[in-house]
């Protein structure tokens, strides 16, 4: 069994976890409030922004030209999708490159971003690139899910996890490249490494269902520190 497919074996429960997951739900049903997509959106949008560290990492360490140029051509889906993103919603929220810059990075963001930026200091594609390909895989996987879901057809929960399938699926889409590219790597790797690399990805999908759960409960460093400091009901957490 290669590395990749043991890795994917591995995370079926946090795939199943993460569709059965109230704000995954609330996407179907069109259940959940303005405040709990705004927290969402606001959250996520940092969070992609975060990556785009971690692509220049991958395209740093590559061990050949055809990974860098494909981590290359990946960062520049990353810089073409926040540049949109930052142009919609206007109104409901506005978004630039400053505002997003200053973005309060709250707990559980925070956590899945050192995650994965923890990753950088290895200098190694095997390592780096789980942390990140996980949450891609993700997201493609809750997709396709989603498209046998009987779904609410009404913005924003239309388009929600409703990703540009051409890209990123199929033999020739990014996510079997990044699944290639860690089954090439692991090759050459021990097995304490591989192991290592599997963990990664695993971390990340548990993170995944508690970036749902944040967004779900609009979790801030306030509540954390109500709790702390207040002694406030800590059952939300
Ligand atoms: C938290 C998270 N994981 C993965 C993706 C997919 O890019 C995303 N947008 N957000």
């Amino acid at each position: 069994m290669s590395l990749s497919q043991d890795i994917l074996f591995e995370a079926q429960p946090y795939l199943i976890a993460n569709e059965k997951h109230p704000f995954v739900q609330g996407i179907i049903t069109g259940k959940l409030t303005p405040e709990q997509l705004s927290y969402y959106d606001e959250q996520d949008i940092a969070f992609e922004y975060n990556e785009v560290g971690v692509i220049n990492a991958l395209i740093n360490y590559s061990t050949n030209t055809n990974q860098a140029l494909l981590f290359h051509k990946r960062q520049d889906l990353q810089l073409h999708m926040l540049h949109d993103w930052l142009a919609r919603e206007p109104e409901s929220m506005p978004h630039n490159w400053q505002t997003l810059k200053q973005t309060t990075i709250q707990p559980i963001n925070q956590m899945y971003r050192q995650h994965m930026v923890a990753t950088i200091q290895t200098h190694s594609v095997l390592q780096i690139l789980p942390s990140f390909a996980a949450g891609e895989w993700m997201y493609i996987e809750l997709g396709k899910w989603m498209r046998n879901q009987t779904r609410v057809q009404e913005q924003p929960f239309k388009d929600f996890l409703n990703i540009g399938g051409g890209d990123f699926e199929g033999p020739n889409g990014y996510i079997q490249k990044f699944f290639d590219i860690i089954d090439h790597e692991a090759e050459s790797a021990t097995k304490r490494e591989q192991e290592q690399a599997k963990q990664t990805f695993l971390k990340s999908c548990l993170l995944e269902w508690y970036f749902w759960d944040a967004a779900y409960k609009q979790i801030t460093w306030n509540d954390w520190k109500d709790i702390a400091l207040n002694g406030k009901d800590n059952a939300m957490l």
